[in-house]
């Protein structure tokens, strides 16, 4: 697929998924503006989209504070030429029991994970409207965002409410042309599942890397996911061939059986 003329951001762009996802659309031939909170290693990030011939920006913002991540994204994108794809990738971990969750930590993590996604769509939006493109919105769900899993109860519940705003997003913003799709990985080996093993060993006092084994080994393709084979999957939602697809993931609508069973 050929990316070629297109610009895209991706948010939490200097490490891990949204890393490799910018890299693999700047393979295809997209232009990148990258932006997370970690300024030193989005820089060198940036440095590697050019290395592979393409246009970057490297922005610093948080993502769930509005009005600096929309100003930024905004500048960024009228500085390369516009917008063409969104990924709402940026996001944080939580591993605790629900009864020992705190207010403070709820909001935290309710206003990167779901309030930095609600921005991001806003900005890219509008961005999009603006300039009459069919732009494609692709944000970060989970496995997580269809089960919820004891000790991730709040990171779950934040994964199920994007699994939702992609949804409605997506209905919303039909009219204007704008494909709004989610990838849900399982277990992806990035330094947010060095985090999760961490937490997990403390609370449970399992082993360091015992709790990602056993996740690991209950995976039916027998290996963990990597954060190339996510960013494959998005150059696709980023790329023509998704043009019909939106509001990815969903449930498929029932449909009775033209033999005139009904299907259970
Ligand atoms: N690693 C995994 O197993 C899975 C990850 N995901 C989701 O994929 C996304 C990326 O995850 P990973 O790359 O594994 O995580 P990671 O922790 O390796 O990287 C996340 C990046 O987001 C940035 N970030 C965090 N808060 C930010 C904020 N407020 N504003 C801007 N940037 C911010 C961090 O600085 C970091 O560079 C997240 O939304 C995560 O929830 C979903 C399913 C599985
Ligand atoms: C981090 C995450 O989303 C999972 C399911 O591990």
């Amino acid at each position: 697929m050929s990316l070629s003329g297109k610009i895209a951001a991706v948010t939490g762009a200097a490490q891990g998924i949204g890393k490799a996802i910018a890299l693999r659309l700047a393979r295809e031939g997209a232009d990148i503006i990258l932006l997370d909170v970690k300024q030193e290693t989005v820089e060198q990030a940036a440095k590697e989209v050019e290395a592979l011939g393409r246009r970057a920006i490297a922005l610093t913002a948080d993502i769930s504070n509005r009005d600096a991540f929309q100003a930024t994204l905004k500048d960024a994108a009228d500085q390369l030429g516009g917008l063409d794809i969104m990924v709402n990738n940026a996001g944080i971990c939580q591993v605790k029991p629900i009864l020992d969750v705190t207010p403070e930590e709820v909001e935290k993590i309710f206003r990167i994970n779901v309030q930095g996604v609600i921005w991001g769509i806003q900005a890219s939006a509008k961005i999009f409207q603006a300039s009459g493109k069919k732009g494609k919105i692709i944000n970060a769900c989970s496995i997580a965002g269809h089960e919820g899993f004891p000790l991730l109860g709040i990171y779950s519940s934040t994964k199920f409410a994007v699994r939702a705003l992609t949804q409605s997003a997506a209905k919303e913003l039909a009219s204007s042309g704008i494909t709004v799709n989610s990838y849900c990985p399982g277990i992806v080996g990035t330094d947010m599942w060095v985090e999760i093993d961490k937490r997990m060993s403390e609370i449970t006092g399992a082993d360091i890397g015992a709790t990602y084994k056993k996740y690991v080994e209950g995976i039916a393709l027998g290996r963990v996911e990597t954060a190339d084979d996510v960013a494959g999957f998005v150059a696709f939602l980023s790329g023509k061939d998704s043009d019909y697809i939106t509001e990815l993931p969903r449930v498929l609508w029932r449909q009775n059986d033209p033999r005139g069973k009904k299907d259970s």
